[in-house]
């Protein structure tokens, strides 16, 4: 899977798995979850991620990496159609970004959302069938199942009538898991889901991952963290900050992870970071011009 791409001036790596062009150039190809041709998105015209060609598979997950201010955050909120679209053309599940949300479900960063909401587990899970039948109308008995196997699924059931303020860092984060699933998303957003997590909500959240792959939905996850791509990943897509400041990020590597996550590929995305690739730690120093 190519992604459009030129190594920014003075890169002195090599950047495997990144090629000039989508092979199909037309987004909204049947088997894929996403599709970006030339895109850039932004914030009031002002583009901060840019370059990106290519095609995600259905059924896939990719982890998305890159340095803080690469333009994570901006690139999954520019496919769920709210950053600003500044160039080329996105296509999620064959739709428009807006069209599009009803199918996709999110977890924001855990340091966006309010979890002093005087709300249950179950009522913020519950939240998640809104986007797909909004507010006004009555859940039902089927919206009361799908609520009580989302919790299941990411195994709070135990605790739906807790406040969602008294959880754990970590049960919160799997409670808006679940809220991102109750509505049977065929694609996933997952923004920075790992961060602060310990290891039992760690290997909890890498095992709904892979158990949603294997469903054939579609996963893009942010994370910091290469092992997390080794361990739940099928595929990875790098960005780079690039040299100069305020340089809009732009992809370093897409494709399976096998072939696009490469030291190279990761020197480049990571330029002056101590970045870990198969355990080693990996020094990478910013080239000067
Ligand atoms: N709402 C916004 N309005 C204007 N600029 C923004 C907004 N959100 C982010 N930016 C800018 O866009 C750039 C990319 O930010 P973004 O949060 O997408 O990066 P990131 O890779 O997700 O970073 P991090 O790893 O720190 O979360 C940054 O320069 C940031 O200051």
């Amino acid at each position: 899977m190519p992604a459009g791409s030129d190594p920014a001036p003075g890169a002195a790596c090599e950047t495997v798995g990144v090629g000039s062009a989508a092979s199909s150039g037309h987004p909204g190809g049947g088997a894929s979850a996403l599709s970006l041709v030339g895109a850039a998105f932004g914030y009031d015209g002002v583009t901060r991620v840019e370059r990106l060609t290519l095609e995600v598979p259905a059924g896939t997950a990719v982890a998305l990496i890159g340095p803080n201010g690469s333009g994570k955050s901006t690139l999954l909120r520019g496919i769920l159609g709210l950053a600003e679209l500044t160039a080329g053309e996105v296509r999620v599940l064959g739709e428009t970004p807006r069209r599009a949300r009803r199918f996709v479900g999110t977890l924001p960063q855990a340091d966006t959302r309010d979890a002093n909401l005087p709300l249950t587990l179950r009522q913020v899970v519950t939240m998640g069938l809104y986007r797909s039948r909004g507010a006004l109308r009555p859940i039902g008995r089927d919206g009361r199942t799908a609520v009580s196997g989302a919790l299941e699924r990411v195994g709070l059931a135990a605790l739906a009538r807790r406040r969602f303020g008294e959880l754990s860092g970590g049960q919160q984060q799997r409670g808006i898991l679940a809220r991102a699933l109750v509505s049977d998303p065929r694609l996933l957003l997952l923004d920075e889901p790992f961060n602060g997590l310990d290891r039992e909500n760690r290997e909890a959240l890498l095992g709904l991952v892979r158990g949603l792959r294997e469903e054939g939905r579609t996963v893009i996850v942010s994370t910091h963290d290469l092992e997390i791509a080794q361990e739940a990943c099928t595929h990875v897509l790098l960005l780079s900050s690039g040299h100069e400041a305020d340089q809009p990020g732009h992809p370093a590597a897409f494709g399976p992870l096998d072939e696009a996550l490469t030291l190279a590929a990761v020197q480049h995305a990571f330029q002056d970071t101590t970045v870990e690739l198969d355990h080693h730690t990996v020094t990478t120093t910013r080239e000067t011009e």
